[in-house]
C-alpha cells in the first residue's frame, strides 16, 4: 500500500503571533492582499497592516463579504490579481481561510492561515468548502498545494466567543475516533492513499491534548484568558487535528454531520456541535461497551458540548427525519464507508441509541 502524508510548510503559534505577519512573509513576498470580513478586520486589520508595513510588505486590505462562494473568490481574484500581491492572508474562520485558499489557487503566491478562533480544521487544509451566495454547500475543491504558513495568535482566539473553542474541540476529538477506524478498517485518507503511522499518532496526541487540557482551556478561554491549557488545545484544535484528519481519513462522524445538515432544525448548530452528535453515533455503531460510550458523553457535557439530537436544534425528529438523515449519511460519496460497512437501519439506530444514551446522562448531570 503506498502512504502519504502532506502538510502545511509553516506553523507558528502563540500570543500576539499576528504581529509577526510582515516578518515572516517579508522572504517571500513584497505585497501581501489580506481578506477578512468586516468583523475581523476590526480585530486584525490595523495590526497586520503595521506588520505588514514595517517589514517592507506593501499591504492591502479588502473585506470579505462572509460567504465562500464562486462569486466572491471571482471577485477577490481580481483584487489579487490587481494589486499584483505575491501572497494571499485569509484572516478569520473557517469561510475567510477557505475563500483566500481558493483566491490564491486562482491567483498565485504564497497562501498564509491566519485563524482568528479554534472553530474548524480549516487553516492547514489543502482544500475548500465552496457555498452558494445563498449559504448551501455546493462542493469541495481539491488544491495541490498546502498553505505556506499557518499563522495563529492564541491571544485573539482565546478572546473569541467560547462556543467557536467548543465547536474545535468537537471536531478535533472526532478526528482521533475517525482516523482510528480508518486505520483498522485499511481505509484511505484525503489524499485516497493509506494513512501513515505518523497522521495515526498524531491523531491520538490531539485526543490526548484535549482529554487533559480540555477543560480549564475552555473555562480560561470563557475568562479571555491565554493558559498553557489554551495553548495546548488551540494546537489540538488547529495543528493536530487539521493534519490528522487530512492525513488519517475521516469516516462516520463527518457523514453523519452531514447526515444532520438535511434537517432544517440543525442549521443553527456549528459544524463541530453536529459533529459531536455524530461522533457518539459512531462509537454506538462500532459496538463499543457502555463505560467508553459514557466516559466520550460526560466529557461532552463537561465542556458544554450537545450531546442529544434536541441539542443540535432536532428535537424530537420523526420517523421520516431519522431516515432522512441516515439515508444522507451513507450516500455514495459519503467518507462512512472508508470505515464502516453500514446500512441505512444501522445508521438510523446508532442515531437513536446515541440520543438516548445522551440524554439520560444529561438527565444524571
Ligand atoms: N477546508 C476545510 O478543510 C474545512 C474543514 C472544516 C470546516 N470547513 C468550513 O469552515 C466553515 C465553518 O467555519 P467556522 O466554524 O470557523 O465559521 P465561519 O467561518 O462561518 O464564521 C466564523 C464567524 O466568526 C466570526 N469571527 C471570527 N473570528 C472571530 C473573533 N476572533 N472574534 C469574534 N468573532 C470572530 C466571523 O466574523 C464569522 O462570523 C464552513 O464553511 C465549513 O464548511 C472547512
Ligand atoms: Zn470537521
Amino acid at each position: 500500500m503506498i502512504r502519504s502524508f502532506k502538510s502545511p510548510a509553516a506553523y507558528v503559534q502563540g500570543r500576539d503571533a499576528l504581529d509577526q505577519l510582515g516578518d515572516r512573509l517579508e522572504p517571500v513576498a513584497e505585497s501581501a492582499l489580506v481578506l477578512a470580513d468586516a468583523d475581523v478586520l476590526e480585530i486584525v486589520g490595523d495590526r497586520a497592516e503595521a506588520s505588514l508595513r514595517d517589514a517592507d510588505v506593501e499591504p492591502t486590505l479588502e473585506e470579505f463579504n462572509g460567504e465562500a462562494s464562486e462569486a466572491e473568490i471571482d471577485r477577490l481574484t481580481g483584487i489579487a490579481r490587481e494589486t499584483g500581491a505575491d501572497a494571499i492572508v485569509g484572516a478569520g474562520g473557517g469561510k475567510a481561510l477557505d475563500t483566500a485558499k481558493a483566491v490564491r489557487e486562482n491567483a498565485g503566491g504564497a497562501m498564509v492561515s491566519l485563524p482568528t478562533i479554534a472553530s474548524t480544521d480549516a487553516p492547514t487544509s489543502a482544500l475548500s468548502v465552496i457555498y452558494s451566495d445563498e449559504g448551501e454547500f455546493e462542493r469541495y475543491w481539491f488544491y495541490e498545494a498546502h498553505p505556506d504558513l499557518v499563522l495563529v495568535d492564541t491571544a485573539i482566539v482565546a478572546g473569541a466567543p467560547a462556543r467557536f473553542f467548543r465547536s474545535g474541540i468537537a471536531d478535533a476529538m472526532a478526528t482521533w475516533f475517525e482516523a482510528d477506524a480508518v486505520r483498522r478498517a485499511d481505509g484511505e485518507n484525503f489524499f485516497g492513499e493509506g494513512p501513515t503511522r505518523a497522521a495515526h499518532s498524531l491523531s491520538r496526541l490531539c485526543y490526548d491534548l484535549l482529554r487533559e487540557h480540555g477543560r480549564s482551556a475552555v473555562r480560561a478561554v470563557e475568562q479571555g484568558t491565554v493558559t498553557e491549557s489554551v495553548e495546548a488545545v488551540t494546537e489540538a484544535n488547529t495543528l493536530l487535528s487539521g493534519l490528522g484528519f487530512e492525513n488519517g481519513g475521516i469516516a462516520a462522524a463527518h457523514s453523519i454531520h452531514n447526515g444532520l445538515t438535511q434537517l432544517e432544525a440543525a442549521h443553527g448548530a456549528t459544524h463541530g456541535e453536529k459533529v459531536n452528535v455524530g461522533t457518539i453515533a459512531q462509537l454506538v455503531l462500532e459496538g463499543r461497551d457502555d463505560a467508553f460510550v459514557d466516559d466520550v458523553i460526560e466529557f461532552s457535557i463537561a465542556l458544554g458540548l450537545p450531546v442529544t439530537l434536541e441539542e443540535v436544534g432536532v428535537d424530537d425528529p420523526s420517523e421520516d427525519d431519522l431516515e432522512r438523515v441516515a439515508r444522507a449519511t451513507v450516500d455514495e460519496g459519503e467518507t462512512i464507508h472508508n470505515a464502516f460497512d453500514a446500512s441505512v437501519e444501522e445508521v438510523r439506530d446508532a442515531l437513536v441509541a446515541a440520543d438516548d444514551l445522551g440524554a439520560r446522562r444529561r438527565a444524571d448531570d
